[in-house]
């Protein structure tokens, strides 16, 4: 059984984001993970992250001008140099936190500038990558679903393996969230087995609801065993809105750790 985060963006999000550090370390998960955790200085995230001996493993890049529409830059022709600064601010931080991976987010783009947007993002993801590089950073990008966020840039997996295939860096890697791949495409453990080489980072919710991963139509105790017998050693990011509160919905980690300890007792689970 792989290794669990507790994804901040959604878990715990009850509370005021430092509060969400310690409750993860008292739910038992060892790494967390946040999408914009930008409003908490960063010495006050590191030091709530030591205390609570958590490690941060991620963050994304701001998405440029929400209220606009964005949601990401990094594949939005013209805003290649705000791209650029959502990139060194994440680094920034994430250097910061002690984080080793930082999502670029690709944005919305529309029908008719697919072409050109896949080539500005290639490019930034280049100047990215080798930013991320000396900060032995992870670049990671994330196909996510059309259902949810309509005319995002990249939303299958074979789409981030070409684009990964032409950026031609090797810190540059698929963050696999199972939640919007079933959406988009399904047939999550072959495609899982033949990106293992890419996949960088693993998300899961249910599907369709994006609640705790023990409904709906995805098997995740599959999943996870399929995750281990790909050789998938890296976290898998728990990524879902809560049914009700967090921690009255965290059956599922101490079912699956306990029956995973009972066949393999050297493992630890979040
Ligand atoms: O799946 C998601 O929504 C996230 O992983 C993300 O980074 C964009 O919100
Ligand atoms: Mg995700």
């Amino acid at each position: 059984m792989p290794r669990f985060s507790a994804n901040l963006g959604f878990l715990f999000s009850d509370r005021p984001e430092l509060d969400r550090v310690s409750a993860a370390a008292i739910a038992g998960f060892k790494a967390v993970e946040m999408h914009w955790p930008y409003q908490v200085p960063a010495a006050a995230m590191r030091d709530a992250l030591m205390q609570n001996r958590l490690t941060m493993l991620g963050l994304n890049t701001p998405v440029g001008n929400a209220p606009a529409g964005d949601f990401g830059l990094g594949a939005l022709p013209g805003r290649e140099d705000e791209f650029q600064q959502a990139v060194d601010q994440a680094l920034s931080y994430g250097m910061e936190i002690g984080a080793d991976a930082v999502h670029c987010m690709a944005g919305v783009v529309s029908p008719d500038e697919l072409a050109t947007a896949e080539r500005t993002f290639i490019e930034n993801l280049r100047i990215a990558a080798d930013k991320a590089a000396q900060a032995q950073v992870t670049v990671l990008i994330e196909p996510i679903n059309h259902r949810d966020r309509p005319g995002y840039f990249l939303s299958r997996v074979e789409q981030a393996a070409l684009i990964i295939g032409q950026v031609r860096r090797s810190n540059v890697k698929i963050m696999f969230d199972c939640y919007h791949t079933q959406i988009m495409q399904g047939d999550l453990i072959r495609r899982l087995e033949s990106h293992r080489e890419l996949i960088g980072h693993v998300q899961i919710a249910a599907v369709p609801s994006r609640a705790e991963p023990d409904e709906g139509e995805v098997n995740y105790a599959e999943i996870c065993r399929a995750l281990d017998r790909i050789g998938y050693d890296g976290w898998v990011g728990a990524e879902y809105k809560p049914r009700h509160l967090t921690e009255g919905g965290l059956g599922w980690l101490a079912t699956w750790s306990r029956d995973c300890a009972s066949s393999n007792p050297d493992r630890s689970r979040a």
